[in-house]
Protein backbone atom coordinates (compact mmCIF):
# COMPACT_ATOMS: atom_id res chain seq x y z
CA UNK A 1 0.00 0.00 0.00
CA UNK A 2 1.46 3.70 -1.10
CA UNK A 3 1.43 6.19 1.80
CA UNK A 4 -1.29 8.15 0.72
CA UNK A 5 -3.76 4.93 0.92
CA UNK A 6 -2.63 4.12 4.34
CA UNK A 7 -3.06 7.50 5.54
CA UNK A 8 -6.79 7.60 4.14
CA UNK A 9 -7.33 4.29 5.36
CA UNK A 10 -6.00 5.46 8.88
CA UNK A 11 -8.16 8.35 8.59
CA UNK A 12 -11.62 6.90 7.34
CA UNK A 13 -10.98 4.87 11.07
CA UNK A 14 -10.17 8.07 13.02
CA UNK A 15 -13.04 9.86 11.35
CA UNK A 16 -15.77 7.06 11.97
CA UNK A 17 -14.91 7.03 16.08
CA UNK A 18 -15.02 10.56 16.57
CA UNK A 19 -18.18 11.22 14.45
CA UNK A 20 -19.90 8.66 17.37
CA UNK A 21 -18.11 10.40 20.26
CA UNK A 22 -18.31 14.03 19.39
CA UNK A 23 -21.05 14.21 16.59
CA UNK A 24 -21.49 17.74 14.73
CA UNK A 25 -24.00 19.12 16.80
CA UNK A 26 -21.03 18.90 19.79
CA UNK A 27 -19.07 20.97 17.28
CA UNK A 28 -21.38 23.78 16.56
CA UNK A 29 -21.16 24.76 20.57
CA UNK A 30 -18.04 25.66 20.04
CA UNK A 31 -17.53 29.32 20.31
CA UNK A 32 -14.78 29.70 17.21
CA UNK A 33 -17.66 28.41 15.22
CA UNK A 34 -19.49 32.20 15.25
CA UNK A 35 -16.38 33.71 14.69
CA UNK A 36 -15.82 35.84 11.32
CA UNK A 37 -12.95 34.23 9.42
CA UNK A 38 -10.08 35.91 7.15
CA UNK A 39 -9.75 35.08 3.62
CA UNK A 40 -6.27 32.97 2.86
CA UNK A 41 -7.07 33.46 -1.06
CA UNK A 42 -7.29 37.55 -0.60
CA UNK A 43 -4.61 37.61 1.76
CA UNK A 44 -2.66 35.91 -1.18
CA UNK A 45 -4.19 38.01 -4.31
CA UNK A 46 -2.97 41.17 -2.22
CA UNK A 47 0.08 40.76 -1.13
CA UNK A 48 3.15 41.49 -3.47
CA UNK A 49 4.59 37.89 -2.86
CA UNK A 50 2.47 35.44 -0.85
CA UNK A 51 3.76 33.28 1.64
CA UNK A 52 2.05 30.45 3.42
CA UNK A 53 4.26 29.16 6.25
CA UNK A 54 3.59 25.99 7.54
CA UNK A 55 4.17 24.27 10.98
CA UNK A 56 5.35 20.32 10.54
CA UNK A 57 6.63 18.45 13.01
CA UNK A 58 7.24 15.63 11.03
CA UNK A 59 6.41 13.84 8.19
CA UNK A 60 6.73 10.26 6.27
CA UNK A 61 9.50 11.70 4.21
CA UNK A 62 11.65 12.93 6.41
CA UNK A 63 10.73 11.41 9.86
CA UNK A 64 11.21 14.09 12.55
CA UNK A 65 11.63 17.71 11.46
CA UNK A 66 11.57 19.76 14.54
CA UNK A 67 9.79 18.77 17.98
CA UNK A 68 10.98 21.70 20.40
CA UNK A 69 9.62 24.27 19.37
CA UNK A 70 6.10 25.64 20.42
CA UNK A 71 2.91 25.72 18.03
CA UNK A 72 2.09 29.27 19.82
CA UNK A 73 5.77 30.38 19.37
CA UNK A 74 6.11 29.85 15.77
CA UNK A 75 2.55 30.93 15.11
CA UNK A 76 3.35 34.18 16.49
CA UNK A 77 7.05 34.04 14.89
CA UNK A 78 5.46 33.48 11.61
CA UNK A 79 2.81 36.30 12.06
CA UNK A 80 5.32 38.96 12.93
CA UNK A 81 7.42 37.77 9.64
CA UNK A 82 4.48 38.85 7.77
CA UNK A 83 3.54 35.84 5.85
CA UNK A 84 0.20 35.49 4.32
CA UNK A 85 -1.00 33.17 6.20
CA UNK A 86 0.01 29.61 8.24
CA UNK A 87 -0.57 26.02 7.53
CA UNK A 88 -0.90 23.93 10.49
CA UNK A 89 -1.09 20.03 10.19
CA UNK A 90 -3.78 18.18 12.25
CA UNK A 91 -2.78 14.74 11.10
CA UNK A 92 -1.39 12.69 14.35
CA UNK A 93 0.21 9.27 12.87
CA UNK A 94 1.86 10.43 9.94
CA UNK A 95 2.61 14.16 11.26
CA UNK A 96 2.28 14.98 14.50
CA UNK A 97 0.32 17.36 14.42
CA UNK A 98 -3.29 17.93 16.36
CA UNK A 99 -6.20 19.62 16.53
CA UNK A 100 -5.07 21.29 19.84
CA UNK A 101 -2.47 22.93 17.57
CA UNK A 102 -4.54 24.40 15.59
CA UNK A 103 -6.35 26.07 18.37
CA UNK A 104 -3.51 27.21 19.74
CA UNK A 105 -2.28 28.98 16.61
CA UNK A 106 -5.53 30.27 16.50
CA UNK A 107 -5.59 31.81 19.79
CA UNK A 108 -2.18 33.44 19.35
CA UNK A 109 -2.70 34.96 16.08
CA UNK A 110 -5.42 36.33 13.60
CA UNK A 111 -4.07 35.87 10.02
CA UNK A 112 -5.45 33.11 8.00
CA UNK A 113 -5.23 29.41 8.74
CA UNK A 114 -5.44 26.69 6.45
CA UNK A 115 -5.62 23.58 8.22
CA UNK A 116 -3.67 21.18 6.46
CA UNK A 117 -5.73 17.79 6.73
CA UNK A 118 -6.58 14.39 5.03
CA UNK A 119 -10.42 14.95 4.75
CA UNK A 120 -12.33 12.31 3.26
CA UNK A 121 -15.66 13.44 4.85
CA UNK A 122 -17.38 16.89 5.67
CA UNK A 123 -17.02 15.88 9.80
CA UNK A 124 -13.65 16.86 9.59
CA UNK A 125 -14.33 20.17 7.34
CA UNK A 126 -16.86 21.39 10.64
CA UNK A 127 -14.16 20.50 12.86
CA UNK A 128 -11.99 22.86 10.75
CA UNK A 129 -14.26 25.59 11.44
CA UNK A 130 -14.42 24.93 15.11
CA UNK A 131 -11.01 24.69 16.10
CA UNK A 132 -10.75 28.09 14.22
CA UNK A 133 -9.68 27.59 10.94
CA UNK A 134 -9.98 30.17 7.73
CA UNK A 135 -9.17 27.80 5.01
CA UNK A 136 -9.22 24.23 4.50
CA UNK A 137 -6.97 21.60 1.95
CA UNK A 138 -8.62 19.29 -0.21
CA UNK A 139 -6.45 16.51 -2.05
CA UNK A 140 -7.42 15.93 -5.58
CA UNK A 141 -5.08 12.40 -5.15
CA UNK A 142 -7.74 10.94 -2.38
CA UNK A 143 -11.22 12.34 -3.74
CA UNK A 144 -13.75 12.51 -6.61
CA UNK A 145 -15.02 15.23 -8.51
CA UNK A 146 -18.58 15.01 -6.87
CA UNK A 147 -16.68 14.91 -3.56
CA UNK A 148 -14.52 18.08 -4.28
CA UNK A 149 -17.81 19.93 -5.28
CA UNK A 150 -19.44 18.75 -2.07
CA UNK A 151 -16.63 19.67 0.36
CA UNK A 152 -15.65 22.73 -0.96
CA UNK A 153 -19.76 23.60 -1.27
CA UNK A 154 -19.77 22.99 2.31
CA UNK A 155 -16.71 24.75 3.34
CA UNK A 156 -18.14 27.94 1.31
CA UNK A 157 -21.20 28.09 3.27
CA UNK A 158 -19.02 28.06 6.61
CA UNK A 159 -17.28 30.56 5.14
CA UNK A 160 -14.15 28.91 5.06
CA UNK A 161 -11.53 29.32 2.02
CA UNK A 162 -10.72 26.02 -0.45
CA UNK A 163 -7.27 25.04 -1.42
CA UNK A 164 -7.78 22.31 -3.72
CA UNK A 165 -4.29 20.25 -4.41
CA UNK A 166 -3.11 19.09 -7.80
CA UNK A 167 -0.16 16.37 -8.70
CA UNK A 168 -0.99 16.47 -12.16
CA UNK A 169 -3.37 17.08 -15.15
CA UNK A 170 -6.35 14.45 -14.78
CA UNK A 171 -6.51 15.57 -10.99
CA UNK A 172 -6.47 19.67 -12.28
CA UNK A 173 -9.18 18.54 -14.60
CA UNK A 174 -11.92 17.36 -12.45
CA UNK A 175 -11.39 19.49 -9.84
CA UNK A 176 -12.29 23.31 -10.97
CA UNK A 177 -15.65 23.80 -9.04
CA UNK A 178 -16.09 27.33 -8.57
CA UNK A 179 -16.14 26.65 -5.03
CA UNK A 180 -12.69 26.77 -5.23
CA UNK A 181 -10.74 29.49 -4.26
CA UNK A 182 -6.97 28.46 -4.96
CA UNK A 183 -5.64 25.83 -6.70
CA UNK A 184 -2.08 24.09 -4.65
CA UNK A 185 0.24 22.47 -7.07
CA UNK A 186 1.88 19.52 -5.24
CA UNK A 187 5.93 19.33 -6.06
CA UNK A 188 5.94 16.34 -4.14
CA UNK A 189 4.47 13.14 -5.33
CA UNK A 190 3.01 11.71 -2.64
CA UNK A 191 3.19 8.48 -3.30
CA UNK A 192 6.90 8.72 -4.35
CA UNK A 193 7.92 11.46 -2.20
CA UNK A 194 10.05 13.25 -5.39
CA UNK A 195 9.84 16.47 -5.68
CA UNK A 196 10.25 18.38 -8.81
CA UNK A 197 9.52 22.06 -9.21
CA UNK A 198 8.71 21.57 -12.67
CA UNK A 199 5.53 20.24 -11.01
CA UNK A 200 4.25 23.44 -10.89
CA UNK A 201 5.69 25.20 -14.35
CA UNK A 202 4.42 22.40 -16.53
CA UNK A 203 0.53 22.45 -14.64
CA UNK A 204 0.36 26.29 -14.33
CA UNK A 205 -0.56 27.32 -18.03
CA UNK A 206 -3.63 24.53 -17.25
CA UNK A 207 -5.65 26.52 -14.24
CA UNK A 208 -8.05 28.98 -14.78
CA UNK A 209 -6.85 32.73 -14.03
CA UNK A 210 -9.87 32.89 -11.23
CA UNK A 211 -8.10 30.59 -9.24
CA UNK A 212 -4.99 31.79 -6.87
CA UNK A 213 -2.37 29.58 -7.95
CA UNK A 214 0.04 28.07 -5.32
CA UNK A 215 3.12 25.94 -5.44
CA UNK A 216 3.45 23.75 -2.44
CA UNK A 217 6.46 22.05 -1.28
CA UNK A 218 10.39 21.93 -1.53
CA UNK A 219 10.67 25.87 -1.92
CA UNK A 220 13.72 26.87 0.33
CA UNK A 221 15.22 30.05 -1.79
CA UNK A 222 14.42 33.18 -3.32
CA UNK A 223 14.90 32.16 -6.60
CA UNK A 224 12.60 29.15 -6.29
CA UNK A 225 10.16 31.91 -5.64
CA UNK A 226 11.28 34.36 -8.66
CA UNK A 227 11.04 31.63 -11.13
CA UNK A 228 7.91 30.25 -9.85
CA UNK A 229 6.43 34.09 -10.07
CA UNK A 230 6.90 33.96 -13.62
CA UNK A 231 4.32 30.92 -13.90
CA UNK A 232 1.79 33.35 -12.54
CA UNK A 233 1.96 31.70 -8.71
CA UNK A 234 0.83 34.23 -6.60
CA UNK A 235 1.26 31.73 -3.15
CA UNK A 236 4.21 29.95 -2.00
CA UNK A 237 3.34 26.94 0.36
CA UNK A 238 6.80 26.44 2.82
CA UNK A 239 7.17 24.09 5.41
CA UNK A 240 10.84 21.82 6.21
CA UNK A 241 12.91 25.00 4.62
CA UNK A 242 11.36 27.25 8.36
CA UNK A 243 10.56 24.30 10.42
CA UNK A 244 14.08 22.73 10.34
CA UNK A 245 15.97 25.31 12.40
CA UNK A 246 15.70 26.13 15.66
CA UNK A 247 13.36 29.34 15.11
CA UNK A 248 11.30 29.10 12.44
CA UNK A 249 9.29 32.67 12.71
CA UNK A 250 12.92 33.83 12.74
CA UNK A 251 13.52 31.99 9.57
CA UNK A 252 10.80 33.58 8.09
CA UNK A 253 11.68 37.11 9.08
CA UNK A 254 14.94 36.74 7.17
CA UNK A 255 13.04 34.87 4.49
CA UNK A 256 10.71 37.96 4.06
CA UNK A 257 13.93 40.27 4.46
CA UNK A 258 15.25 38.96 1.30
CA UNK A 259 12.07 39.18 -0.84
O1 LIG B 1 8.01 21.07 3.79
P1 LIG B 1 7.85 21.54 2.37
O2 LIG B 1 8.62 20.72 1.38
O3 LIG B 1 8.12 23.03 2.23
O4 LIG B 1 6.29 21.32 2.00
C1 LIG B 1 5.25 22.00 2.69
C2 LIG B 1 3.89 21.46 2.22
O5 LIG B 1 3.73 21.77 0.86
C3 LIG B 1 3.76 19.96 2.45
O6 LIG B 1 3.87 19.74 3.82
C4 LIG B 1 2.44 19.38 1.94
C5 LIG B 1 1.84 19.68 0.75
N1 LIG B 1 0.69 18.98 0.60
C6 LIG B 1 0.51 18.22 1.68
C7 LIG B 1 -0.55 17.34 2.00
C8 LIG B 1 -0.50 16.71 3.20
C9 LIG B 1 0.57 16.87 4.07
C10 LIG B 1 1.63 17.74 3.78
C11 LIG B 1 1.60 18.41 2.56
Amino acid sequence: MNILDQITAQKTKEVSAKKEAFPIKSLELSTLFERETVSLATALRTAPIGIIAEHKRRSPSKSVINDKVLVQDVAVGYEKAGVSGMSVLTDTPFFGGSLDDLLVARKATSFPILRKEFIIDPYQIYEAKAYGADAILLIAAILDAHEIKLFSSIAKNLQLDVLLEVHNQEELEKSLFPTIDMIGVNNRNLKTFEVSLETSKSLSKLIPSEFVKVSESGISSIENIKALKEYGFQGFLIGENFMKTENPGASALQFMKQL
